[in-house]
C-alpha cells in the first residue's frame, strides 16, 4: 500500500494527498467512472510513476491531483493545503508556485526564447526570478548555451529539457509529468528521465509521472498500478522487467474481467 494506506490516513509532511478521490464523467448522460475512491500520499523528495492499462484512469488521476480537472468527490491536498475547486482563477492561483507541469508535447511558446519560456510562469505571477536558482537549473539541464534560442531551433529532447527547467525554476512543491518521454527517442528519453532523477536527488523535488513505458517507470522509487480507476498494486525499486511483467499480468486480468462481464 502507498503511504496513506487503504484508509487514506494523513501522514505528516505529505506533499500530495488524495483522500477518497472519485471521478465520474457524465456529460453525455452515460456516466463513466474513471476513478473510484483513490487514496494516495506522497512524501517530499520522491519519484513516483503511475502505470496501468489503457483507460485505467491514469490521466484522470493526474488531472484531478494537479487541479487541471475537478474530482466528483474527495479531497486533494498539496503540502497540507486543500485544493479548492472554486473558479478557474482561484485554481490557477492555487497551482502557481505549488505545482509544475511537464507534458508530452512540451507546451513551449514558440515566439519566446528559451530564457523567456523558463521564466514565464514566475513573471506571470509577478515574482522576481531567483537568478541563482535559474542558473543552477539551466546548468543542470545543460541549456546555458541555448538561452537565447527559440523552441523551433531545438531538438525534441532539448525542448523537453526547457519544459523541465520551467517546471523546476519556481521550486514547486510537486511536478506532475504526463508521458514526458512519449515523444522522444530512447536516448533523449533517458536524458529526460536522468533529469527527473537529479531533480529529486539534488533539488529534493517531488515528481509524479504517468507513463506507458516500463523503462521510464523503472527510474521511479515507486510504481503505482491502476486498474479500472483503483490503485491495485505498487512496486518499490522497480526494474523494467518486473514492471513489464506486472503490466502483462494486469492486462490479462483486465481482459478476463471484461470477458466475464460480457458473457
Ligand atoms: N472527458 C471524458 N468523458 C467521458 N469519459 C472519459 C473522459 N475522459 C476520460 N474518460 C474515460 O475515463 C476512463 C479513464 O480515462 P483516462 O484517460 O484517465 O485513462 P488512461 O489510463 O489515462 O488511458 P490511456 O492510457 O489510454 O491514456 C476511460 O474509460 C475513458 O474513456
Amino acid at each position: 500500500m502507498n503511504r496513506a494506506g487503504a484508509h487514506g490516513r494523513p501522514v505528516a509532511g505529505d506533499v500530495l494527498r488524495l483522500a477518497s478521490v472519485s471521478k465520474v464523467y457524465d456529460k453525455t448522460g452515460i456516466p463513466v467512472t474513471a476513478l473510484k475512491s483513490v487514496n494516495l500520499s506522497l512524501a517530499p523528495g520522491t519519484f513516483t510513476a503511475i502505470m496501468g492499462p489503457s483507460g485505467s484512469g491514469k490521466s484522470t488521476l493526474l488531472h484531478c491531483a494537479s487541479g487541471l480537472d475537478q474530482p466528483s468527490s474527495g479531497e486533494v491536498y498539496i503540502a497540507g493545503q486543500q485544493m479548492t475547486f472554486g473558479n478557474e482563477t482561484e485554481l490557477t492561483r492555487f497551482r502557481r508556485g505549488r505545482i509544475g507541469f511537464v507534458f508530452q508535447q512540451f507546451n513551449l511558446l514558440p515566439s519566446l526564447t528559451v530564457r523567456q519560456n523558463i521564466t514565464l510562469p514566475s513573471r506571470l505571477e509577478g515574482k522576481r526570478v531567483d537568478r541563482q536558482r535559474l542558473e543552477a537549473v539551466v546548468e543542470r539541464v545543460d541549456l546555458l548555451h541555448r538561452l537565447d534560442h527559440h523552441p523551433a531551433q531545438l531538438s525534441g529532447g532539448e525542448q523537453q529539457r526547457v519544459a523541465i527547467a520551467r517546471a523546476l525554476v519556481s521550486n514547486p512543491k510537486i511536478i506532475f509529468a504526463d508521458e514526458p518521454t512519449g515523444a522522444l527517442d530512447t536516448h533523449r528519453a533517458a536524458e529526460v528521465l536522468d533529469l527527473f532523477d537529479q531533480a529529486v536527488r539534488e533539488f529534493g523535488q517531488t515528481v509524479i509521472m504517468v507513463t506507458h513505458d516500463p523503462i521510464a517507470a523503472s527510474h521511479a522509487d515507486l510504481v503505482l498500478f491502476l486498474v479500472d480507476g483503483q490503485i491495485v498494486d505498487e512496486m518499490a525499486r522497480p526494474n523494467p522487467a518486473t514492471v513489464a511483467e506486472e503490466m502483462a499480468r494486469l492486462g490479462e486480468e483486465v481482459a478476463r474481467r471484461h470477458a466475464r462481464s460480457e458473457s
